[in-house]
């Protein structure tokens, strides 16, 4: 098994850095007694958009399920802005989780419900804005993902790219400091991706946010990833971790390199 590594210096005095907006100390994944991943050591920084890598099955998933809160870590813990997630009381968690913006690869939207009824629900739940200032957010959180006036259009009227961004529109509407996306792109079109990719890197630079998605798309990954993490199906741990383009040529684990240039060339452009 290839010894765990870290990609924060400060993690064994667990301590977190301070750019440090995640922090993943010591986690070991488990279902039962089968153990997925180990050893996970890492930040996400403040304004990174941060790539769980890996090939298929290796735990990309369920790292993010674990860092959702939606599975606990079998030992370690995951804190955020040096803040133990893992460790905190209900009330503690809702409230960090309030500060979180989900997609999820189906989009998740409510079929039986319009766009702007999509968007305006966690802001009926979570605020006490008035009807109208609700009718005003969404039409602002709508516009900011190109789907102004598109209020009350169902799901199955528009688009998969304009489901996908009617999802982002709805995990935006509380001004999340953190966005998570699982497989944003997954379905789409490689021109909707890229637009859906272009639109991700605008609202987190406008919302001042820090971006954790899970892909395979190779564009994305060099398009906008700025850090990532490389989970190792074999040895069940984190093998590399950084800018995705570094790892690509620079990487000293040959199947972190192989997985990046493999699926680079089958990239069109690569084969001009
Ligand atoms: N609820 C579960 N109970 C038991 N095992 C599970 C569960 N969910 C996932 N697994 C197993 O855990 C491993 C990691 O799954 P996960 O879905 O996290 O991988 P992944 O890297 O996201 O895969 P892919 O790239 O194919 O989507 C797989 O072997 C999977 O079969």
């Amino acid at each position: 098994m290839r010894p765990s590594i870290s990609c924060s210096s400060t993690w064994r005095s667990e301590v977190a850095s301070s750019e440090a907006h995640i922090s993943v100390r010591g986690v070991t994944m488990a279902y039962g007694a089968r153990v997925i991943q180990q050893g996970l050591n890492f930040d996400v920084n403040r304004g990174d958009i941060f790539v769980i890598m890996g090939g298929s099955g290796c735990g990309k998933s369920t790292l993010l399920k674990h860092m959702l809160g939606l599975i606990e870590p079998a030992a370690g813990e995951i804190l955020y802005d040096g803040q133990s997630f893992t460790r905190a009381d209900t009330a503690t968690r809702d409230a960090m989780r309030r500060r979180w913006g989900i997609t999820y690869q189906s989009g998740g939207l409510f079929s039986a419900m319009t766009l702007g009824e999509n968007v305006s629900l966690p802001l009926q739940l979570y605020t006490d804005y008035s009807r109208a200032e609700v009718t005003e957010v969404v039409a602002y959180k709508l516009a900011l993902v190109g789907l102004g006036g598109y209020e009350s259009y169902y799901p199955s009227e528009v688009s998969g790219g304009m489901r996908k961004r009617a999802a982002l529109s709805r995990a935006i509407a509380l001004d999340p400091q953190i966005l998570f996306f699982d497989e944003p792109s997954a379905g789409l079109d490689p021109i909707s991706s890229r637009l859906l990719d272009e639109l991700i890197v605008q609202i987190k630079e406008s919302m001042g946010a820090t971006v954790v998605m899970v892909t395979h798309e190779l564009p994305s990954i060099f398009g906008i990833a700025t850090n990532s993490v490389y989970l190792d199906a074999a040895s069940k741990t984190m093998i590399a971790c950084g800018d995705p383009r570094q790892l690509r040529d620079h990487s000293d684990q040959p199947v972190v390199r192989q997985f990046l240039a493999r699926e680079a060339a089958a990239e069109p452009e690569a084969e001009a």
